[in-house]
C-alpha cells in the first residue's frame, strides 16, 4: 500500500496514525511508541527532536567524508517523525507545514530577509 501513496498522503497517514495514538482506545503506552512519547509529554519528544537533528548532522558530515548517504535519509526520517510527534501534540499536522512551505514557494530566501528586517527597523523606529 505504501507504493501507492504521494509523498504527502504518506505524512497524512502517518499523522492520523499518530493522531489516533493520542485516542484512549489506541493510546497504550505499552503498545505504542508514539502513546509512549506522548503520555511522557513535551519533554521527551522535544529531547527526541535534538537528538535526531544532532544525528542528521553527524550523518552528513559523515557522508561528507565519503560515509553511506543513506544514513541521512533514516536519521532524517526519524526526526521528521518526532517532529510529527511534536505537530501532533499542539494540534497542528505535517499539511499546516506543508501550506507554510507552499506559501514560501517563488519568494526568495534572501528576499523574505530582506523583507523582515526592514520589518524590525520600522518597529524599532516607533
Ligand atoms: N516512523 C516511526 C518511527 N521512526 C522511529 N521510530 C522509533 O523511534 C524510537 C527512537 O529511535 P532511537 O534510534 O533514538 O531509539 P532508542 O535508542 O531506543 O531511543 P529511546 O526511545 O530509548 O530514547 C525507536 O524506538 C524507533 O522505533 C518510530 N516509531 C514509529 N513510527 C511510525 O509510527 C507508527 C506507530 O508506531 P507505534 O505507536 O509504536 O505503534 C508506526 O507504524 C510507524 O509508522
Amino acid at each position: 500500500m505504501q507504493d501507492t501513496l504521494t509523498s504527502q498522503d504518506a505524512l497524512a497517514h502517518l499523522a492520523a496514525v499518530i493522531e489516533s495514538r493520542k485516542a484512549a482506545n489506541g493510546g497504550d503506552p505499552e503498545a505504542s511508541y508514539v502513546a509512549r512519547l506522548l503520555h511522557k509529554g513535551p519533554d521527551a519528544f522535544l529531547k527526541k527532536i535534538g537528538e535526531e537533528a544532532t544525528e542528521v548532522v553527524l550523518a552528513a558530515k559523515d557522508a561528507d567524508h565519503g560515509g553511506d548517504k543513506t544514513k541521512i535519509v533514516y536519521e532524517m526520517a526519524d526526526l521528521w517523525f518526532h517532529s510529527m510527534v511534536a505537530l501532533a501534540h499542539y494540534g497542528l499536522s505535517p499539511a499546516d507545514v506543508i501550506t507554510e512551505l507552499q506559501r514560501r514557494l517563488g519568494t526568495s530566501g534572501l528576499e523574505e530577509k530582506a523583507l523582515r528586517k526592514a520589518v524590525a527597523r520600522e518597529a524599532e523606529s516607533k
